[in-house]
């Protein structure tokens, strides 16, 4: 075995190029909260203070049962007028049927949009299960929807060519603990911290490790106290089973491949590899309170990926689906409007690398961005205007040839006064970011 379980032996894993180069991935959170699907859309994550404020109006829809739990606020009015108080959360699972379900339908999207992984929540902080697992039978075979999900929907994207992933929620678990959590050192110290809820948590991981040898291991918010020893038998364990596998940055800094964002950038990390989710409105969990307004537009989309990928991280965007199995309308039509752009313009995305210059916003008001490949340094101009205009790029970060443009745009390209001059040519109206390619 290549991995012993101590940390100076997972220590000599690497980022696989797999994980680097497939820059988009497809997020999913489903699960008894899509049955409410219901969140007060009070304001993205870091943009609230992380008190009761937060917890209250958690804008977060598969937060559902905690925001009830609080007893004051928007979601448990909701839930008192629409289930009535003595609804408990755990009644969801009579609800749930995921009727009109077709995981080769999503999987058909997700390949359509560009991603090339797929990480679905196996368990959220609910601590309903989406697989069969034989730890607990709060799990979706057994309850709700009466299937596995997640074999279902790893059968479906891995036909499809892409990789799967999983998210575990290994710190919270609210069928375990029963109180609400009104802070953020409640959420990081809840108190179902037992020996025997660690031991649970590894034992769920290593069952999905042995179930589905999935490409990512995504933990979310923080891994069980009295856990943490156990972690690097899981790792090890992790990576002599999927030798190409990842794990994300949220094991209470016990170890990481690469490091996470959520909504908030802030300043990228660039020399470490990073990747940033978010959901396309407020939410991850399917909102039905949510319109197409609380959703970035869909050339904002393109923007988040570009101003992703330019500093040397992956976009991991969610889709939140409704509790029947299909994807909101809001939401397949910015994944296909997506798609469509990547069809043409993925050569400035896929297997790209920063460049030594990532962004800079020119005078004229246009946003540009650079990606770079062995072969090829790409520009990419995020708002280009409507027709034809000039863009001048002051001292420009190389001097190479211009090859060509991506898509049915023209272009003329010149050196004048050390500004590097761009024509843009024939640019629709609203368009999409638009995309230059430079010989090296
Ligand atoms: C920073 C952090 O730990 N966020 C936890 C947050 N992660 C999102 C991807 C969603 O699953 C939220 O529901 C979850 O609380």
């Amino acid at each position: 075995m290549k991995f012993k379980p101590e940390m100076d032996s997972i220590r000599t894993h690497t980022v696989p190029q797999w994980y680097d180069d497939c820059k988009l991935g497809i997020f999913i959170h489903w699960g008894l909260y899509s049955v409410p699907a219901w969140a007060y859309p009070s304001g993205k994550l870091g943009t609230i203070p992380f008190d009761e404020r937060w917890f209250a109006y958690n804008p977060y829809a598969e937060w559902y049962c905690n925001s009830v739990r609080a007893g004051f606020g928007p979601t448990y009015e909701h839930h008192v007028k629409t289930y009535g108080a003595d609804f408990d959360y755990e009644s969801f699972t009579d609800l749930w049927k995921a009727e009109r379900w077709d995981p080769a339908q999503w999987a058909e999207l997700f390949k359509k949009s560009g991603a090339r992984y797929v990480i679905p929540t196996t368990k959220h902080h609910d601590g309903f299960c989406l697989w069969n697992t034989k730890y607990t039978d709060y799990n979706s075979y057994q309850k709700g929807p009466g299937r596995d999900l997640m074999k279902e929907l790893c059968d479906a994207v891995r036909s499809e060519g892409m990789r799967f992933g999983v998210y575990y929620s290994g710190m919270l678990n609210w069928h375990v603990t029963h109180n609400a959590m009104m802070s953020d050192y409640e959420v990081h110290h809840p108190n179902n911290i037992t020996n025997g809820y660690a031991d649970f948590a590894y034992n769920q991981m290593m069952e999905l490790v042995d179930t589905f040898e999935p490409s990512v291991l995504w933990n979310d918010l923080d891994w069980p106290l009295k856990g943490l020893d156990d972690l690097p038998y899981l790792f090890a364990h992790y990576y002599n089973t999927v030798p190409e596998g990842v794990v994300n940055d949220r094991w209470h800094d016990v170890w990481f491949d690469y490091k996470t964002k959520e909504y908030h950038r802030g300043d990228k990390f660039l020399e470490q590899k990073w990747e940033c989710c978010q959901g396309m409105g407020l939410s991850f969990g399917y909102n039905q309170v949510e319109t197409d307004e609380h959703y970035v537009s869909h050339n904002e989309l393109i923007t988040l990926l570009i101003d992703t990928v330019a500093y040397n991280g992956n976009l991991l965007i969610n889709v939140g689906p409704k509790a029947d199995g299909t994807i909101p309308e809001e939401q397949e039509s910015r994944l296909l409007y997506l798609g469509k752009w990547m069809e043409v313009n993925s050569p400035a995305i896929y297997s790209t690398k920063p460049f030594s210059r990532q962004k800079e916003e020119l005078e004229t008001g246009e946003v540009v961005y650079y990606t770079q490949n062995d072969s090829s340094i790409f520009l990419l101009v995020t708002n280009p205007k409507a027709g034809n205009s000039t863009l001048r790029i002051p001292e420009p970060a190389f001097s190479c040839d211009f090859r060509k443009t991506l898509g049915n745009f023209g272009a003329n390209v010149a050196i004048s006064e050390g500004n590097l001059v761009i024509d843009l040519l024939d640019i629709p109206a609203d368009s999409a970011p638009v995309v230059l390619e430079f010989t090296k």
